[in-house]
């Protein structure tokens, strides 16, 4: 049996970011490959070390990743298209583009602001054993005194995950390819099985949608009944497994791992026997577990593994470093550290046959605040907006941000530390507004933006300046290969106290002529990137964001901003993972983003923007709200959205650079998919932009990309 306590998975950016700096090192070549490898071997080390020293029983091993655990186990499985096998680092390649090579597809990773890279599979990819980084991080671990258990992405969600290969025959999925999967699979085990592993945890997080159920059937039955093979624990995360679990209950493998959390407690009797892997402490949250109820529920199963609901890569490393926090605060939070430490905890008090107490029941009612539209019906507003904007055809704007400088990191820093006083600080951010205003003037840009230099990032800048937030120092919790954000903590009522935005959207406008859009997030998105109290419906916290960010959206108006931009990237986020939950969701979500815009004039043009959303399965509610322009993210996935948005009534940015890899298209590559969008959307409603902010980008790819931008819009308006 397992030892009485383990993770699913553990932060992998490092403490202090150490991953994030010596990646962007090591891809500007400022490191070489050997003294990267050492910063990985280092932060590794430090990993096992520290869960060691927290007396955690099993240590997980592979959950360190260079960039992504889904391209890890892609390239595991030699599933790499042949176009990037030729380039210099065909890692690298996928993750980030190489020169006239597009990065693999980019999306989120369930219901998380984490993303994973997108594997094509096709009917002839390979599919074999040909990596050997599992191997590799349990010798590691080995040779440091620990036996670890392997984590690697188990083979239905890998496949579920993926999308069929450019050029498959039609009706092809990526999961037709089962079988041949599970020969590799089959063969990593016995090479684990070589290696002395006694566990292997294969991930299967997307069983916990529905999908899968007879595939996860099939896989684990010829799996399980491998003789050559270590034990296996089939984790599942972020819900309930619904019909999945009495099909892993009927296969042979010897644990599997429930989010207890999320999924709510199941019949002891539906195992099968097997261990369970009892998530009962979240890794989706940075509240403290309620450690009596916890251990209640526990005590119900006859065979125990205390564990975390789902890896916790999606919290920060220590509480301890946060000494700023209020204490009373602090005195309810639990980072990862103190989420393994609670872990423990259970485990012993389970050892010594402790069973907890019942937990009080929650209260819910939610009073759903009621959306006061008072918005006129498009063609009235769009007519009203036209006289008033006087733009030309296939207006071009950007999304927002501009690229934030090493100088205005560097500002935030000191002013943070006391060494730059707050005019100081202003006026450098004044100064940058005034170069971003002018390189859109210089470029032709027909809609500016003041490029949002005074924001750390579009969610904690706004969680800074509402009360009801608390924002961290160190914080940190990866989003995209070396992209961190320190996800805010909303641990009272929300209240917008004074205006955050207008002082710089008004100074940006007195700098030109042309209309400068304001720009705000949005509700949900707030609320998505955020940690989120417990106590009441999340509906009725996203509806308290929606009145701050609908006084925002008011104040602007009235200080003359002709346009406003309410971003939504995260509206398929907090989407509920199963099907029949989804439309009460979407109900209550769009509510809030009209509650929230309901206070422009119908002559204030509303504009919204999406990115990473796998925008098809909200295609209605994105209509739904009723913004006048939506730029969507496009370019990454060569416009499979197209497909979608011809039933769209209104304006359209479907994104014509994608700004997520330092490649910089040509005016004929935007043009080409500028026509892409002209074929399906009528000229007089089409926006030109890029897929998303600027803010990670540098100044001379952003002057590049937007000529090219401006030129192909301005060949089009001349046919
Ligand atoms: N919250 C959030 N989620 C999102 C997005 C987003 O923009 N925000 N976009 C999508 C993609 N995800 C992204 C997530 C992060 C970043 C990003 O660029 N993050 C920055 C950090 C942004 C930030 O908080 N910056 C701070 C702190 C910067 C910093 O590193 N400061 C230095 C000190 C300053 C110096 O000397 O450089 C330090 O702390 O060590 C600031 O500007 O003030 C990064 O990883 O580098 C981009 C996209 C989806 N999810
Ligand atoms: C992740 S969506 C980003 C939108 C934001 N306005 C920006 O331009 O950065
Ligand atoms: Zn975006």
């Amino acid at each position: 049996m397992l030892t009485h306590s383990t993770i699913l998975g553990y932060p992998r950016i490092g403490p202090r970011r150490e991953l994030k700096r010596a990646l962007e090192a090591y891809w500007d070549g400022r490191l070489s490959r050997d003294d990267f490898d050492r910063v990985g071997a280092d932060l590794r080390a430090d990993t096992w070390r520290r869960l060691a020293a927290l007396r955690l029983g099993e240590l997980p091993a592979n959950t360190f990743s260079e960039y992504d655990h889904v391209l890890d186990t892609a390239v595991l499985l030699d599933a790499v298209p042949d176009r990037y096998r030729a380039a210099a680092d065909p890692y690298v390649a996928m993750a980030r583009g190489a020169d006239g090579l597009p990065p693999l597809r980019m999306t989120k990773w369930f219901d998380t602001n984490y993303h994973y890279l997108v594997p094509e599979i096709g009917v002839d990819t390979p599919l074999r054993l040909a990596g050997d980084k599992p191997i590799r991080e349990v010798r590691e671990a080995q040779a440091l005194g620990f036996d670890t258990r392997p984590v690697v992405v188990g083979p239905v969600t890998f496949l579920l995950l993926s999308e069929p290969a450019p050029g498959s025959p039609a009706g092809f999925s990526p999961l037709d390819r089962l079988d041949d999967a599970l020969d590799a699979y089959a063969d990593l085990l016995a090479a684990l099985r070589a290696e002395g592993v006694e566990w292997v945890q294969l991930d299967e997080p997307a069983l916990v949608t529905g999908e899968g159920v007879a595939e996860a059937r099939r896989a684990y039955d010829r799996l399980g009944a491998l003789t050559d093979r270590p034990k296996l624990l089939v984790a599942s995360y972020y819900g309930e497994l619904g019909d999945a679990l009495p099909a892993l209950a009927a296969t042979g493998i010897e644990a599997i791992g429930l989010d207890l959390v999320r999924g709510g407690p199941v019949d002891p009797a539906a195992l099968g026997g097997k261990t369970l892997v009892a998530g009962v402490v979240s890794g989706r949250d940075v509240w403290r577990t309620d450690l009596d109820a916890a251990l209640h529920e526990l005590s119900r199963y006859p065979d125990v593994v205390v564990s975390t609901s789902c890896s916790l890569l999606h919290v920060p490393y220590d509480l301890d470093a946060e000494t700023d926090l209020d204490p009373a605060l602090r005195e309810r939070l639990a980072f990862a550290d103190q989420k393994v430490a609670e872990v423990v905890a259970l485990a012993d008090r389970l050892a010594r046959g402790e069973r907890g107490v019942a937990p009080t029941a929650r209260t819910a009612a939610s009073d759903a605040r009621s959306t006061l539209d008072s918005r006129a019906p498009y063609p009235e507003r769009a007519a009203s907006q036209a006289v008033h904007l006087g733009l030309p055809e296939l207006p071009v704007t950007t999304i927002g941000s501009f690229p934030q400088t090493g100088e205005l990191r560097a500002a935030r820093a000191a002013l943070a530390a006391g060494t730059l006083d707050v005019p100081g600080y202003e006026r450098l951010i004044e100064a940058e507004i005034e170069r971003v205003i002018r390189l859109q003037e210089r470029l032709g840009i027909d809609v500016l933006v003041h490029g949002e230099p005074e924001r750390n990032d579009m969610v904690q800048y706004f969680a800074e300046h509402l009360d009801g937030f608390a924002t961290t120092r160190f914080g940190w919790v990866q989003s995209y290969g070396s992209r961190c954000t320190r996800p805010p903590i909303i641990h009272g009522d929300v209240r917008r106290t004074a205006p955050i935005t207008v002082r710089w959207t008004r100074y940006a406008q007195s700098l030109t002529e042309r209309p400068v859009k304001g720009m705000l997030t949005g509700p949900v998105t707030i609320v998505a990137w955020s940690f989120v109290r417990r106590d009441i419906p999340l509906r009725d916290v996203v509806g308290q964001v929606a009145e701050a960010v609908r006084e925002e959206v008011r104040d602007l108006a009235v200080a003359g901003t002709s346009i406003i931009q309410v971003d939504e990237p995260a509206l398929r986020e907090l989407l509920p993972l199963r099907r029949e939950r989804q439309d009460e969701y979407l109900q209550w979500a769009v509510a809030a983003y009209r509650h929230a815009t309901s206070s422009a004039g119908d002559h204030t043009q509303i504009h919204t923007h999406l990115c990473y959303s796998n925008a098809s399965e909200v295609v209605e509610a994105i209509d739904g709200l009723d913004a006048d322009v939506t730029t969507i993210e496009s370019a990454r996935s060569g416009g499979r959205i197209l497909g979608q948005l011809d039933g769209f009534g209104r304006g359209l940015g479907p994104g014509v650079y994608d700004i997520h890899s330092p490649r910089v298209p040509g005016a004929e590559e935007v043009g080409d998919l500028l026509d892409a969008v002209l074929k399906v959307v009528p000229a007089e409603r089409v926006w030109v932009n890029p897929d998303c902010g600027l803010k990670t980008r540098t100044y001379p790819q952003v002057e590049a990309a937007l000529t090219n931008l401006v030129t192909a819009a301005r060949e089009r308006r001349a046919d």
